[in-house]
């Protein structure tokens, strides 16, 4: 498997390199170069399998051997010790799919675990140091900072804009210590990303400390969450319907990843793009205009991105066609006051609590069900637990709510940040000091 520069499709590089060096230097994004269409009949095959038996197939099938089948699959049961199921709502109709049964209680655990078992497979016989710079909103941060904890080799620095993630996302990403440590950026989401994206071409930081990304910048980093769109498929398919996906998106990385599942053959009728008012591609499927703007503060934070890394990636997809990508990916959006009633509204129609997020992605469902004529089954992209985000789901459904153990004890344990302006000179000379 080799991958191209979204900036320069001539120059190809290995999955090695295209996973630890995360962006080209042109500042283009990895793509595959060319996608294996494994087809409906191998999904058929692997669709009801557990979700890492599903991620060793597509993989071994990606791979082609780069990677031993034995080492493979040890790799990727490692990775995956949980599943990612289906809860419906209205019975063949209406579902989520739940993707918090991770460590860290959020979709991006599958991600990050799948590129920190692979760099371990990679690096197992160098010495040399990986720093990790990771940009976050509220959850790559935490599942990154768990996936990569005390993994030999790797350090891990954390971005994360002050005051814009929820308390107990914070406590993730700045209590584990250890080869972790967490800025905390006066600024933005989109400022955090920036920096880290600055880190990535500056020559003279690159001389010093070898980098990578576990942002969604990082084809390793989507490659996987397209395992669980199979594992969905698997849940519903026996509807005999069309399936709709509709995906709750910031940086939209988790929608790219179900369109690559869709491109291997995978039976996706269509996509719901489902954002706050962070509406940028919502807007562009409207005008055709891709116009990112400073991000707008919303109670559905992790999705609080102004400009998002992957719609570059969405284009190549669609062979820079907006036609074609209007065909298979509707746009929706929605303001907090319609999220909370959201939220409110399939608490008291199914008795299921959701998270700001997933609350937007089952009203884009819905938004589309409504202008849709097909009997579909739409399932929504359950992102995180609703316990994350616990008194703002309290005050909104007006219940209390438990939150899992492993998430509970991070309340009392210390917060330890670097608090840093977004400039990227007080960031490049902070992590010189703090990782050399
Ligand atoms: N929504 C993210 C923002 C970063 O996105 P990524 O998919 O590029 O890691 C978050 O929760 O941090």
């Amino acid at each position: 498997m080799r991958f191209y520069s979204t900036n320069n499709p001539q120059v190809t590089v290995s999955a090695e390199e295209a996973l630890f060096h995360s962006m080209p230097a042109d500042k283009g994004l990895y793509m595959p170069s060319s996608l294996p269409f494994l087809g409906p009949s191998f999904f058929d095959s692997i669709a009801n399998q557990s979700l890492a038996d599903i991620g060793f197939a597509v993989s071994h099938a990606l791979f082609n051997g780069a990677i031993p089948k034995p080492a493979l699959e040890q790799l990727i049961h490692q990775a995956f010790p949980f599943e990612t199921p289906v809860v419906e709502l209205d019975a063949g109709r209406l579902g989520v799919l739940e993707l918090f049964h991770g460590p860290s209680l959020a979709f991006k655990d599958v991600g990050a675990r799948y590129m920190a078992a692979l760099m371990s497979y990679f690096a197992r016989n160098t010495d040399k140091e990986v720093n990790i710079l990771v940009a976050t909103s509220g959850d790559t941060g935490g599942a990154v900072a768990m996936g990569f904890h005390n993994v030999p080799g790797i350090r891990v620095s954390i971005l994360y804009p002050r005051g814009r993630v929820s308390d107990l996302q914070e406590k993730q990403l700045t209590t584990l210590g250890g080869n972790v440590q967490a800025f905390e950026v006066e600024g933005s989401f989109d400022d955090c990303q920036s920096l880290v994206k600055q880190a990535f071409v500056d020559a003279e930081l690159n001389q010093h400390l070898s980098l990578s990304s576990a942002n969604s910048i990082n084809i390793f980093r989507l490659i996987p969450q397209s395992f669980y769109y199979v594992s969905a498929y698997g849940q519903v398919r026996s509807y005999g319907k069309p399936i709709v996906f509709s995906t709750p998106s910031g940086n939209f990385g988790n929608l790219s990843a179900g369109v690559l599942a869709q491109q291997m053959g995978l039976p996706i009728e269509h996509f719901v793009a489902a954002t706050n008012l962070n509406h940028i591609v919502p807007t562009y499927l409207q005008t055709g205009l891709f116009d990112p703007k400073a991000s707008v503060a919303t109670i559905s934070n992790a999705m609080d991105v102004g400009n998002p890394s992957n719609f570059v990636r969405l284009t190549h997809l669609f062979q820079n066609s907006l036609d074609r990508l209007k065909q298979h990916v509707s746009g929706y959006y929605f303001d907090d006051e319609e999220t909370r009633i959201g939220m409110q509204e399939v608490f008291r129609q199914y008795n299921y609590v959701t998270c700001p997020h997933t609350a937007i992605g089952v009203l884009g469902l819905q938004a589309y069900i409504n202008t849709s004529d097909q009997d579909i089954v739409g399932l929504a992209l359950a992102t995180a637990h609703p316990s994350k985000f616990k008194p703002l789901v309290e005050e909104v459904i007006g219940q209390p709510i438990e939150v899992p153990d492993r998430l509970a004890m991070l309340a009392s344990r210390q917060k330890h940040s670097i608090v840093i302006p977004a400039t990227y000179s007080a960031f490049k000379e902070s992590l010189l000091q703090t990782v050399l």
